[in-house]
């Protein structure tokens, strides 16, 4: 997707991903990541998620990366905190507490010189078409230290509006993505079945979630 077709998500509120809990993969399988309080939380596109409250409760700083100015100014607001801004690189980070919501492309990230032990995606990869996942994903590699560990969380299903996010991203998929640089684990594949509104109104026959460990070699 282009940064126009989000930017306009947030402008006209269209932001369908956004969860109003605490996501429960998340909350399941952070300590499978081996956190330990202090270290920083690599949040690649970021949205406003509560998720990145839920790991500052934890202990945690977060470092954000997020295109739409909307949803940074929103998550401080909604989080009752006014940033501060300054450049950073091609970047601007807002920060305030434990966060700093770096706004902008975070394809630029690199250019920053930041390293992470951990990192948590939950509807970063399944946002980006496929075209732009190779980078995304040696992008993820090159900010993650070694021994550092990503929680990623995906979905598979068969839509036939597969022209828009959430995509379909298979395991296979992961692990070509992942394996030439992290090993991979999944944690857990959950099946939605007729309960999910996509599958119940016919869009999809399944609509799966996955939770998979990274651990960068
Ligand atoms: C599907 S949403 C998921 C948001 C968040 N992870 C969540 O769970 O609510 C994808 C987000 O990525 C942002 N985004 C898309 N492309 C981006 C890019 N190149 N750099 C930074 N953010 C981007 C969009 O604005 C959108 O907020």
């Amino acid at each position: 997707m282009d940064a126009d077709f989000w930017h306009e998500r947030w402008q006209s509120a269209r932001i369908g991903f956004h969860q109003a809990d605490i996501n429960a993969h998340l909350q399941q399988y952070w300590q499978h990541t081996d956190a330990e309080a202090g270290d920083e939380v690599l949040v690649p596109l970021c949205g406003k998620s509560h998720d990145m409250r839920w790991l500052a409760q934890q202990g945690h700083a977060v470092a954000g990366f997020e295109l739409s100015p909307v949803a940074v100014n929103d998550f401080f607001a909604e989080a009752g905190l006014t940033p501060s801004c300054k450049e950073e690189g091609p970047l601007l980070c807002w920060q305030q507490g434990p966060f700093s919501l770096y706004q902008g492309d975070f394809f630029k990230a690199g250019q920053l010189g930041l390293t992470f032990k951990l990192a948590y995606d939950r509807a970063a990869l399944i946002a980006l078409p496929p075209d732009m996942r190779p980078a995304y994903a040696e992008l993820m590699a090159g900010l993650m230290a070694a021994g550092g560990r990503v929680l990623l969380v995906t979905v598979d299903h068969d839509s036939k509006q597969d022209q828009t996010p959430p995509f379909a991203v298979a395991e296979a998929e992961v692990r070509a993505l992942f394996e030439p640089y992290f090993e991979l684990k999944v944690l857990e594949q959950t099946h939605a079945g007729e309960l999910h509104r996509r599958v119940a109104s016919g869009e999809c026959s399944y609509f799966d979630e996955l939770c998979y460990l990274l651990t960068r070699r």
